[in-house]
């Protein structure tokens, strides 16, 4: 019976014979699990997780899952913890299901598929109930089931299920296939319809007390004077005044209540604008990074806009009405006194809109270009300093501060008289309002007390109008911001949401180009134009060619960050635009001309997924890019710090970082621009030694001048103006172009 429930464990166990390509990992502690028992148990729970949410109709490749899991395991590591169900419902819930832990007293058929904690920790996927027996997910078995009785299970089960379940938003993504969140911006005030229908509640009820001075007057004028009747001026006053502490709290909790929404509109926001930024096509040709920088500064306006003070200005509006209905009860054709004094005040702002978000959007464009400048000021100092630009800077400085300044002052002035404009009509309102009131009084239809309380009304109801004039100024503000914005959120993504890409776990790298056509500039002729290539797995391929010829571009175009233009591009067999790029990047690894550097340490440059815990494998990656021994030797080691702008090492040295973040990548595919470039000849030399090892049989791409490097592959390729000049076997076409160097000698 035992051995049933201990062969839910053998999964673990095959799964770990199965542990190719995973880094052995050092114990850290001689007791409780290791490092490389807990990845072991990650990675069958990975696999289990993946079945599970397979069953639930939903795409999560078990290495996805095993990346979440080694986060988990890094955090568990440091606290001597396993992990937890909690973790993998958190992963489960990452990939957009509905995940929980519960703890259930008997077993029903209802609760199944779902995740089962047993007694001694293991995890199993129980996928369905039927009588007396369990259907257990044993991928050993011909259809990956294997039958288990009831009383066999029970006694070595814990309690603790993982259940989840597909989400709404899944369902309608799979089943609708359209992005069902609406518009980025606009579709986050939608999740919090509540919150607004609660401000809108309150504010009816803050307007309607808010009425309660105007008839107080009313009844005081022509009731309580006439009769001089003190306790009913008292009883009134009294009502009155708890009218306004009501008032008073009511506007407090709808400011809070905005406030909270605000904030959790702002987050979603925020977050979605990141995700859509990192996750952007490269599309050199379309987009200047100074513009995204400028889009996503300029969000601050949209977030001054939506503060509770201007929320809270539009949700006054609509009650308006409230008030244009009892002014007209007390006052029958004043109304349409306060009626067209309303039109006067917003209609200029309305006309004046289109004006106003040009001088925005000139402000805005100044302001950014002012910043880029800014930034190259400060990043590109010691250039500027050298090839003497100050001037160039000061000068382009100076017009852009004068254009900026000149065009937001010209906003603001059109902003203040419209704010103007409208205090002088809502004023002069009053006064018409009143002398019209004194002329029914004359005729005997109006009573004193009628004329105040109109009076405080006309106040009352157009003191909304007065704001909105500056809130109309403002808009134009937040329309040109969400305009570049919009560029930003609408950008294409590397994973086009809906699309169902194709998972592969690892690739090989057989790479084949057919009529393959990529162009920066749509107007030019191909940068890189290749009618036929073919790599095959595990080759190393070496790429020459003149400066500017295209090598680093058809390296780009081969590690999938460019898309061409036309033509395939076939990696395995498969276009590459239809795999995953979650499974293109870990399987393809690029080290670029430039490796760049982000503040933070050392340690956080090199563990950029996050996924490294272990420092030894951080010192042999290092140790492999020849950088081992200067940081051992470093007061600081790996938390040397990497200043802002990526300054801390020499280009060298970064140059080292990049090989090590490949060596911790470890993946099937390199591909390599001028990986040497910038190493000293002995550090060349090492590595080239060390590389041929590493490289094995990986396929690997490298456009290189350097002689050490190419000792590494077997063909060469030429690259003449972005076409195939030459393609052989390697010593055949260095020999070719050694005679004709010689010949033109
Ligand atoms: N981001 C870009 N936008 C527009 N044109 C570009 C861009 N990058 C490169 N180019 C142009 O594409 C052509 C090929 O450039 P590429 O960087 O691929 O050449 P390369 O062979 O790698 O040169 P090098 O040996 O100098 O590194 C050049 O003419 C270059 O001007």
């Amino acid at each position: 019976m035992t051995d049933r429930v201990i062969a839910f464990d053998i999964n673990a166990a095959r799964v770990s014979g199965a542990a190719d390509g995973v880094m052995p990992r050092p114990a850290i502690s001689p007791s409780g699990p290791s490092p490389d028992q807990r990845l072991v148990r990650a990675k069958a729970r990975a696999e289990l997780a993946s079945a599970y949410a397979g069953l639930l109709g939903a795409e999560l490749p078990a290495s996805d899952v095993l990346e979440q899991m080694l986060l988990a395991i890094g955090e568990a590591t440091e606290s001597g913890a396993t992990i937890k169900p909690e973790s993998i419902a958190a992963v489960l819930r990452v990939a957009g299901m509905t995940a929980s832990v519960e703890s259930i007293d008997a077993l029903t058929p209802g609760q199944w598929p779902a995740l089962a904690q047993m007694a001694n920790g293991q995890m199993v996927l129980v996928a369905a109930q039927e009588g007396e027996s369990l259907f257990i997910y044993d991928k050993t078995c011909p259809d990956q089931r294997a039958e288990v009785p009831l009383r066999e299970f029970s006694p070595h089960f814990s309690g603790r299920i993982i259940r989840a379940r597909t989400s709404l938003r899944q369902l309608e993504e799979r089943h609708i296939g359209e992005d069902t969140k609406g518009h980025w911006f606009w579709g986050a005030f939608r999740t919090q319809r509540r919150a607004f229908a609660e401000v809108a509640l309150g504010s009816l009820f803050a307007n309607i007390l808010a009425v309660a001075v105007a008839l107080f007057s009313l009844q005081v004028y022509d009731r309580v004077i006439p009769h001089q009747s003190e306790s009913t001026l008292w009883v009134l006053a009294l009502g009155a005044g708890l009218a306004l502490v009501l008032e008073m709290g009511l506007k407090l909790a709808r400011s809070g209540l905005m406030d909270l929404a605000g904030r959790r509109i702002e987050l979603s926001v925020q977050g979605l604008l990141m995700d859509r930024l990192l996750g952007m096509k490269a599309a050199p040709e379309k987009r200047a990074p100074s513009q995204l920088f400028a889009a996503m500064r300029e969000f601050s306006s949209v977030r001054e806009f939506f503060t509770a003070s201007t929320i809270g200005t539009l949700a006054d509006i609509p009650f308006l009405f409230v008030f244009l209905i009892l002014v007209a009860s007390i006052g029958g054709p004043l109304v349409f006194v306060l009626i067209a004094g309303a039109v006067l005040m917003v209609v200029p702002g309305m006309f004046l809109q289109k004006k106003m978000v040009a001088l925005s959007q000139s402000t805005q464009g100044a302001s950014s270009r002012a910043s880029r400048l800014l930034h190259e000021a400060i990043y590109e100092h010691e250039t500027v300093a050298t090839t003497r630009g100050a001037d160039r800077i000061k000068r382009i400085w100076e017009e852009l501060t004068t254009l900026s300044a000149v065009k937001s002052s010209e906003q603001r002035k059109l902003a203040s008289a419209l704010t103007y404009w409208a205090q002088m009509i809502q004023q002069g309102t009053y006064i018409t309002a009143v002398v019209i009131g004194a002329y029914m009084v004359f005729a005997g239809e109006f009573t004193v007390g009628s004329i105040i309380a109109i009076g405080i009304l006309t106040s009352r109801t157009l003191a909304p109008l007065t704001q909105l004039a500056g809130t109309l100024a403002r808009w134009s503000n937040v329309k040109s911001a969400l305009v570049g914005l919009d560029a930003i959120a609408g950008a294409e993504q590397v994973q086009s949401a809906g699309r169902r890409y194709l998972r592969a776990e690892t690739l090989r790298g057989a790479f084949e180009l057919r009529h393959l056509e990529f162009r920066y500039d749509p107007e030019a002729a191909p940068t890189v134009e290749i009618a036929g290539l073919a790599i095959p797995q595990g080759q190393r391929v070496a790429v020459l060619g003149a400066n500017g010829s295209g090598k680093s571009t058809l390296l780009k175009l081969l590690a999938g960050l460019y898309e061409p233009q036309n033509g395939r591009l076939l990696l395995d067999g498969i276009d590459i635009g239809q795999i995953h790029p979650r499974d293109l990047r870990r399987s393809v690894g690029y080290l670029s001309q430039d490796v760049r550097l982000f503040a933070g340490t050392l340690r956080d440059n090199l563990n950029l997924t996050q996924l490294e815990r272990d420092d030894e494998r951080l010192y042999a990656a290092l140790d492999f890019a020849g950088l081992g021994p200067f940081l051992r030797n470093h007061p600081r080691g790996l938390d040397l710090p990497i200043r802002d702008g990526g300054e801390g090492l020499s280009v060298g040295q970064r140059q080292s970082i990049g090989w090590a973040r490949l060596w911790l990548q470890d993946p099937q595919v390199v591909i390599l621009d001028e990986p040497t470039a910038a190493l000293d000849t002995t550090l060349e030399t090492t590595l080239v030694s060390r590389l041929d090892g590493w490289l094995g049989d990986r396929t690997a791409i490298i456009a290189t001048h350097r002689v050490p490097i190419l000792s590494l592959t077997g063909r060469t390729l030429i690259l003449q103006n972005g076409r195939l000049a030459v393609d052989g076997p390697r010593d055949a076409v260095l020999a070719h172009l050694n005679q004709a160097k010689g010949a033109q000698a």
